[in-house]
């Protein structure tokens, strides 16, 4: 088991209340790793240090910044495994997507980094003679991150990545369930000489921690992912600095299959982006609607798919689901599947939590699939976050497309057609910010990963998530 330190300044420090967390590994419940448990305090110790880092930091070119971000993904790289074990052990996902993780987080920081030469501004005509005007892009000043359990490391280096190109300096506050792999940059900050106090890393609660760093005067700009509720307390916590606020929460992603769909492709799109991490990603499939005209032949499909998928543990190849993060989440899945059932839905498979033999330790649940479900019942509204999947039948585009859109969230949606009509239907009629055609899951660093309603404000990756951490500055320059 490992101590860990934050790192605030480029130095490894205990909290101010000398109090620390355990960190345990979901599939065994072993206590892997103890952290700090930092609070306001430490929020006031690190924001000075951030802030003080910011103004050499920002005076380097966006070159000089991106040879040292590129020398930091570089070595990220090369601790993949290392790294990837450790997110397996305090996460619970299976080694091959741990291992996607750690390099979705390199990808991210290099993306970044190509936006080096890419910032630009304006020269603007003026209505006076003589006069010009500039609309500079500048960086904000210190950024807060604040990140989600399911992938710690990616979300980290998604902010990470173009807070530091953009010129600001950074304060991440991973969540104490996840916190280690986040801490573990750190040392690469330190072995690539990355500047005292541009990246700063604290451990300790959202609602303490998190919140004190949201609330500090100096905080320009908070990028958070993780749920509803915690992203709704901090736009309400963010009033009195009124920091720029970016923030992924949650999602309950619909799986259209149309009539004239690819049934193969479909199944194995909706299974994958189901279970992918147990369920735990925010663009899963969380409901799925199938056309009354395949729906026999596509269920027949999935449900061998499904009944097919191996529960164990995260680190062998051959298993396909490992366990939910922590006792509180795979209680959910039971309180899930009990409320819809109570409602009328009937188990097509699953639906059970798994205690016996190699599942005594840890917190484990079946991979279920749920028919005979109505628009109305709660399962269609609330985010599972897990391995459960409601399914409903549909008879009509209109009618499919109003399901879709009756939610509070409106993150992603995933729809299988061949028919361009229907497509461009969607464009227009989907609420939803980032809509998968004939394909599950999986958003690409060049895109813009966008939450609608409840499942966010802001967006981040692309273009336009990198462009939130520039400020814009307009010069009138008169020279008359
Ligand atoms: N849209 C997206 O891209 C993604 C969305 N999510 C969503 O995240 C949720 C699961 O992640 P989970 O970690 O449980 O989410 P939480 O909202 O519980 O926590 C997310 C982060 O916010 C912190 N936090 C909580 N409350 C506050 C507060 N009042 N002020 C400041 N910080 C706070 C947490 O700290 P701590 O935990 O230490 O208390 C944690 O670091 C799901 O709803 C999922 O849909 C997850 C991944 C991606
Ligand atoms: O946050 C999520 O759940 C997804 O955006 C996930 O996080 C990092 C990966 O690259 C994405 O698939």
């Amino acid at each position: 088991m490992k101590e860990y330190k934050m790192f605030v300044n480029g130095a490894w420090v205990n909290a101010k209340s000398g109090r620390t967390d355990e960190v345990i590994n979901p599939a065994t419940e072993d206590v892997i790793g103890r952290i700090q448990h930092g609070d306001r305090e430490d929020a006031n110790k690190v924001m000075a240090a951030a802030k003080a880092a910011q103004i050499a930091w920002r005076q380097q070119t966006a070159r000089e910044r991106a040879t040292l971000m590129r020398a930091f993904a570089a070595e990220l790289r090369n601790r993949k495994q290392a790294l990837a074990t450790l997110l397996v052990q305090e996460q619970g996902k299976l080694l091959k997507v741990a291992l996607g993780e750690v390099e979705a987080a390199c990808g991210f920081i290099e993306y970044a980094c190509d936006w080096a030469r890419q910032m630009d501004g304006d020269i603007v005509k003026s209505d006076n003679p003589n006069e010009h005007i500039w609309i500079h892009k500048v960086p904000r000043g210190v950024i807060v991150a604040i990140t989600a359990w399911n992938f710690p490391l990616a979300l980290a280096a998604r902010k990470i990545g173009p807070a530091l190109i953009a010129g600001n300096t950074i304060v991440v506050k991973p969540t104490t369930e996840t916190p280690l792999a986040t801490l573990e940059l750190g040392y690469i900050a330190e072995q690539v000489g990355l500047p005292k106090g541009v990246l700063n890393i604290v451990t300790g609660g959202g609602r303490t921690l998190g919140d004190a760093l949201v609330r500090h005067p100096d905080t320009k700009m908070v990028s958070m992912t993780g749920s509803t509720p915690a992203g709704q307390a901090i736009v309400k916590a963010s009033a009195d600095n009124l920091a720029h606020v970016q923030l992924e929460l949650g999602g309950k992603a619909p799986f259209i299959v149309m009539d004239d769909a690819d049934l193969e492709q479909a199944a194995a799109a909706a299974l994958h982006s189901r279970f992918d991490n147990c369920g735990q990603v925010c663009t899963c499939n969380e409901r799925m609607y199938i056309h009354d005209a395949v729906y026999d032949e596509f269920m027949a499909l999935f449900l061998a798919k499904v009944k097919a998928l191996k529960v164990g543990d995260p680190m062998l190849e051959d298993t396909d689901l490992g366990p939910k993060v922590n006792q509180r989440e795979v209680e959910a899945m039971e309180r899930l599947v009990a409320q819809s059932v109570k409602e009328g839905a009937q188990i097509a498979t699953g639906g059970a939590r798994l205690k016996e033999g190699p599942y005594e330790k840890g917190f484990w649940f079946e991979p279920t699939v749920l028919t005979h479900v109505s628009q109305d019942m709660s399962i269609v509204h609330e985010e599972s976050f897990g391995p459960i999947l409601p399914v409903i039948r549909f008879n009509s585009l209109d009618q499919v497309i109003g399901y879709a859109n009756d939610s509070d969230y409106g993150l992603a949606a995933m729809v299988c057609t061949k028919e361009m009509k229907t497509i461009l239907r969607l464009v227009d009629e989907l609420e939803a910010g980032e809509v998968y055609i004939n394909r599950g899951h999986g958003e690409q660093h060049q895109g813009f990963h966008n939450g609608y309603k409840l499942s966010g404000t802001g967006g981040e990756d692309g273009k336009y998530g990198f462009e939130q951490y520039l400020e814009k500055k307009t010069f009138y320059v008169n020279f008359d």
